[in-house]
C-alpha cells in the first residue's frame, strides 16, 4: 500500500513542490479535450474570411501592441483560426497546464532542467534591473555583471585599436569558431545588425568540413585577425578541431607562440579546458551551466556581436530582451504575446495536425532568423518523452523552417498556397527599412508583397473568380475547362503578422525573446523538458567509433550492411 502511494505520488508530480506539474497527459486534460471538441464541432471548416465578415472588431480583438523606445510592434493574430471561444479555451489550457507557475519557476531559478539538474537562466543575463537571482543560495548577478564589464573593456580596446596584434596593428577581422548555440546566435544577430557595425568585420567557422575554415582564413591577414573560440563545454569535436587548425594557420604566419595570446580568446563555462588549449586566463570570458547553448547569445557567447556593433548596441539588444521578459512575467495570459504565439501554435500542432511552422522575415538582414530558431525550437521541443518519463501520445515541437521574403515566394510558397498541407506561418516585417534607397521604392515593394501574401493565403481564389479572369483574357471555353482547377486557391491558410518598427538592437532583442518564451510555453503545454538536448549525443558517440575505422586499412564489418557498405565504398574510392 505504501509503495503504491509513493509510486502514485511520484507519478503525479516531478521536481520539488514549487516546480511540480500535474502528471495528466495533454490529451487527458479536460481543458484540451474541451478545446479539441469545440474546434472540431464549430471551427474546423469555417473560412477565416467569414469570421472577418461577421465580426467587425476582429482585427482589434486579435492584435496586440508592444512598445519599445524605437517604436511599437504590432502582432496581428487575426488571420489565425481563432474565435472568442477558441481563444478563451486556449487560455484556459495554458492555465490548466501551469504555464504561469512554470514561468515563475524559471525566473526564480528552480532547476527546471531536471535531466541535467540545472536552472534555466538566460533571463539572468539580461536582467537589466539587476534584481538578485539565487542559484543554490548564491546571487548570480555579480558574476553576470563582472563578465559584462570584461566584455565591455575588451570591445572598447578592440574597436579603439588599443588592442593590437603581434605586429602592432589594429584588429580588423574577428573569427568566431563555434557550432550550434555557440555559432547560430552570434551569426544571426551580427547579420541582422550589420547596419550597426562600428567594429571589426566578423566571420564564422562552424562546420568541421575543412572547407569552412580554409575558405575563411584564405581572405584573412594573421596580423590583424582575432579568433574567438566559442564553446560552452570546450569539448565539442568540430570546434576544437577548427580551433586547432586556426592556431596552426596563425602560427604558420606569426611563428612565435607568444603571439597567440593577442589573437585567441575563449568563451566557455570550462575554464580548465580553455587554458589547456592555450588560452590566457585573462582572455577567457566565462559563462555558466545554467545558460543553455541555444539561449547563449546573451552571455559571453555574444562577444562577437558586441565587438562588431559595439558594447552599447549589445546592451540595447539585452534591453530589448529584458523588456519582453518583463512583459512575459507581468502580463495576464490573454494579453501575453509569447503565450498567444505559443497557444496558437499548439492549436495547429495538436488540433489541426500541422507538422511545420514557417518563419518568413521580410528583411534581408534577418536572413538567418529561421535557421537560428530551427535550433531554438527544434532542439528545445523535439522530444517524445514527457517530464514524467512516459511516451507522449500527441505531437510535440513542429519542424521550423523558412527563408526571407521575397525569395521564399519564388521558391516554396507554391506549396503553402496550393499544396495539401496546413502550414502556419509567421510573417515578420519592419515598417521602416535601414536602406531606403530609390526613395523607399524597394521597401514599398517588399511590404506590398508581405501584405499580399498573407492576404492571398487567407482569401484564396474561388473557381468562379478564376473563371472570370480566364474569360476576360479571351481564352476558349475548352481551354478554360482544362485549366480552371489549377487556378483555384483554397485559401483559409492561417498566418500571424509581426510588424516591427525597424530592425534595431533593441527590437531584435525583443523579437528573439518573444520566440524564446513561445518555445518555453509550448514545452510546458507538451510536458516535455525543453532545456536538454540528449538527441544530439547518439550520432556523436557513433562518429567516434567510425572515425578510426575510416583511418584503418581493415575491412569494416561491425555495422549494419548499409553502413558497412558505405564505409567500404568511401575507403575503396579514396585512393
Ligand atoms: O558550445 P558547445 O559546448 O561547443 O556546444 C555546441 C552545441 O553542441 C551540441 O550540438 C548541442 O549541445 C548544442 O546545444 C550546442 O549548442
Amino acid at each position: 500500500m505504501l509503495n503504491y502511494l509513493s509510486d502514485l505520488m511520484s507519478a503525479l508530480f516531478v521536481g520539488d513542490s514549487k516546480n511540480s506539474v500535474p502528471a495528466m497527459s495533454l490529451t487527458q486534460d479536460a481543458a484540451f479535450v474541451d478545446l479539441k471538441n469545440y474546434v472540431e464541432a464549430n471551427e474546423k471548416d469555417v473560412q477565416l474570411l467569414d469570421w472577418f465578415q461577421k465580426d467587425q472588431s476582429r482585427f482589434e480583438k486579435f492584435t496586440r501592441h508592444f512598445k519599445t523606445p524605437d517604436g511599437d510592434f504590432l502582432f496581428d493574430f487575426s488571420k489565425n483560426r481563432i474565435t472568442d471561444e477558441s481563444f478563451q479555451l486556449l487560455m484556459k489550457l495554458a492555465k490548466s497546464r501551469g504555464v504561469e507557475e512554470s514561468r515563475d519557476a524559471m525566473f526564480s531559478a528552480e532547476k527546471i532542467n531536471f535531466t541535467e539538474n540545472r536552472a534555466v537562466l538566460h533571463v539572468a543575463l539580461r536582467n537589466r534591473a539587476n534584481r538578485p537571482i539565487l542559484v543554490d543560495g548564491k546571487d548570480v548577478m555579480p558574476d553576470v555583471n563582472r563578465v559584462l564589464a570584461h566584455m565591455k573593456e575588451f570591445c572598447n580596446e578592440i574597436i579603439s585599436g588599443q588592442w593590437t596584434g603581434y605586429t602592432g596593428k589594429k584588429i580588423t577581422d574577428v573569427v568566431n569558431i563555434g557550432i550550434g548555440g555557440s555559432d547560430l546566435g552570434p551569426l544571426m544577430v551580427t547579420e541582422s545588425l550589420k547596419n550597426y557595425q562600428i567594429g571589426p568585420n566578423v566571420h564564422f567557422v562552424s562546420n568541421v568540413d575543412g572547407t569552412h575554415v580554409a575558405e575563411v582564413t584564405k581572405k584573412l591577414n594573421a596580423e590583424t585577425t582575432l579568433f574567438i573560440i566559442a564553446s560552452k563545454t570546450f569539448t565539442t569535436q568540430e570546434t576544437i578541431t577548427n580551433a586547432e587548425t586556426a592556431k596552426e594557420w596563425f602560427l604558420s604566419k606569426a611563428g612565435d607562440p607568444a603571439a597567440v595570446a593577442k589573437h585567441f580568446v575563449a568563451l566557455s563555462t570550462n575554464v580548465l579546458k580553455a587554458v589547456e588549449f592555450g588560452i590566457d586566463e585573462k582572455n577567457m570570458f566565462e559563462f555558466w551551466d545554467w545558460v543553455g547553448g541555444r539561449y547563449s547569445l546573451w552571455s559571453a557567447i555574444g562577444l562577437s556581436i558586441a565587438v562588431h556593433i559595439g558594447f552599447e548596441n549589445y546592451e540595447k539588444l539585452l534591453d530589448g530582451a529584458f523588456a519582453v521578459d518583463e512583459h512575459f512575467v507581468n502580463t495576464p495570459l490573454e494579453q501575453n504575446i509569447p503565450v498567444i504565439l505559443a497557444m496558437i501554435g499548439v492549436l495547429y500542432n495538436n488540433v489541426y495536425g500541422a507538422e511545420t511552422h514557417a518563419l518568413l522575415p521580410y528583411d534581408q538582414y534577418m536572413h538567418r532568423f529561421a535557421a537560428y530558431f530551427q535550433q531554438g525550437d527544434m532542439e528545445s521541443n523535439g522530444k517524445f518523452v514527457t517530464r514524467h518519463g512516459t511516451r507522449v501520445d500527441y505531437s510535440t515541437g513542429p519542424i521550423v523552417w523558412g527563408e526571407p521574403g521575397t525569395n521564399g515566394q519564388h521558391a516554396f510558397y507554391q506549396l503553402i498556397h496550393q499544396g495539401t498541407r496546413l502550414i502556419p506561418a509567421d510573417f515578420i516585417a519592419p515598417v521602416r527599412t535601414l536602406n531606403p534607397i530609390r526613395n523607399g521604392l524597394h521597401h514599398q515593394i517588399l511590404l506590398a508583397n508581405f501584405l499580399a501574401q498573407s492576404e492571398a493565403l487567407m482569401k484564396g481564389k474561388t473557381a468562379a473568380v478564376a473563371e472570370e479572369e480566364l474569360k476576360a483574357s479571351g481564352m476558349s471555353a475548352e481551354s478554360i475547362a482544362k485549366i480552371l482547377p489549377h487556378k483555384v486557391f483554397e485559401g483559409n491558410k492561417p498566418t500571424t503578422s509581426i510588424v516591427l518598427p525597424i530592425v534595431t538592437p533593441f527590437t531584435l532583442g525583443s523579437l528573439i525573446a518573444f520566440y524564446e518564451h513561445k518555445i518555453f510555453v509550448q514545452g510546458i503545454i507538451w510536458d516535455i523538458c525543453s532545456f536538454d538536448q540528449w538527441g544530439v549525443e547518439l550520432g556523436k558517440q557513433l562518429a567516434k567509433v567510425i572515425q578510426p575505422e575510416l583511418a584503418s586499412a581493415d575491412k569494416v564489418t561491425t555495422h549494419d550492411a548499409s553502413t558497412n557498405g558505405l564505409i567500404a565504398f568511401i575507403k575503396n574510392n579514396n585512393a
